[in-house]
């Protein structure tokens, strides 16, 4: 990494530096502290956790873990924590204390607390409790849209744009997520030109990224190549990101593949915690712990601190009385 300034090492992300810093850039570049491909050594990633991770919890999860929880994550260097849901408790009411959530983590400063806004609904609930930036969720699936936010893929798309355009009026950023991007629990095979076509749109529309979710985890690394590709010729790479869960073991080398293609946005949770309550067979996302050790071991950056997150993973396994699914935070403990 040359001379760069650790400060600015760590504070700036792959596409923050060439989206909105394209003059720290070009001087790095002058000074030849950095060389042009260097930043394509960092690797941002979205910690999923206290959304994704809990919002399958069947028992009650009290809103002050979930508070702890996103405080100590908030500690080990992540830059993006999804922090909960606005949607409709009666459809999702692990996520129903969203407002309490949101008003009650201390917010770390250059840290961003998204939350997901199905429709307008969702999205005015999340302003009025502080939301500063929103994702909504798309689907690759006609089936898994109608069962998980009940309405089409083009209906959706109307909510969306409708939440979009709010956003912008706002200033407040939306991410855009297109579940079943490599197969679909009532469909099975979904073609990587309709994860495509969607993803598009929600590019277009005016999401500044685009996660691509691998909802039931039963990708490999050859249909994570054809569909990244497919969508690559229709989203920028550096504007994707991936959401793999490890139902088959398959999340890291897929995410490997995701790397070697020039993504440089990984989703992932705290302990690999997780699930979608209207995917069943999805079990937990791949865990933060063990991109983070791939990730490292490969010589890329990515600001986080793996033993602080191993100690959040560790809260909220005792808090919820059950073994952490990341395999490196197992073997840190002696207990593989
Ligand atoms: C989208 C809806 C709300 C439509 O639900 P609906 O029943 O079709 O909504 P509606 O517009 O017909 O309204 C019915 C009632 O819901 C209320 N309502 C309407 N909107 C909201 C809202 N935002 N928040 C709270 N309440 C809301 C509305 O006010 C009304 O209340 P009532 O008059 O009956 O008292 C529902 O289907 C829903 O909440 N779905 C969310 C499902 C969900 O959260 N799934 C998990 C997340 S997606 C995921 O996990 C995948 C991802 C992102 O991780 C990536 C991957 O792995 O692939």
């Amino acid at each position: 990494m040359g001379n760069i300034p650790t400060t600015v090492k760590h504070c700036l992300s792959y596409e923050h530096l060439n989206q909105d810093y394209p003059w720290l850039r070009r001087w790095l570049l002058e000074e030849k502290t950095i060389r042009g491909d260097e930043y394509a050594e960092f690797v941002k990633i979205v910690e999923v956790g206290p959304r994704d991770g809990l919002q399958n919890e069947k028992e009650n999860v009290p809103t002050g873990v979930k508070i702890q929880l996103i405080d100590m994550l908030s500690a080990t260097g992540l830059r993006v924590i999804e922090a909960t849901s606005f949607v409709s408790s009666k459809w999702v009411p692990q996520m129903a204390d969203h407002t309490d959530v949101l008003r009650g983590i201390q917010r770390a400063p250059h840290v961003q607390y998204p939350v997901l806004t199905p429709n307008i609904q969702g999205f005015q609930d999340a302003v009025a409790a502080g939301a500063t930036e929103v994702a909504v969720f798309g689907s690759a699936s006609e089936t898994f849209s109608k069962k998980n936010i009940n309405c089409s893929i083009e209906e959706s798309m109307l909510r969306f744009e409708e939440v979009i355009n709010a956003a912008k009026e706002r200033h407040i950023s939306v991410r855009g997520y297109v579940s079943c991007a490599l197969g679909c629990p009532h469909e099975g095979h979904i073609e990587p030109s309709k994860v495509a076509e969607v993803a598009k749109r929600l590019y277009e529309m005016g999401c500044y990224e685009i996660s691509l979710g691998d909802t039931i985890g039963v990708g490999t690394q050859d249909s994570m190549f054809k569909m990244l590709q497919t969508v690559m010729k229709e989203v920028p790479c550096n504007s994707l990101a991936v959401h793999c869960h490890d139902t088959y073991g398959q999340a890291l080398p897929n995410i490997l593949t995701a790397l070697q293609m020039g993504v440089r946005v990984v989703d992932s949770a705290v302990a690999g915690l997780g699930g979608c309550p209207y995917a069943q067979g999805s079990s937990g996302n791949v865990s933060t712990e063990d991109v983070l050790y791939m990730l490292h071991g490969m010589g890329i950056e990515t600001g986080v601190n793996l033993a602080k997150v191993i100690e959040a993973g560790d809260f909220i396994c005792s808090a919820l009385g059950r073994k952490t699914n990341s395999k490196v935070a197992r073997a840190r403990h002696g207990t593989l």
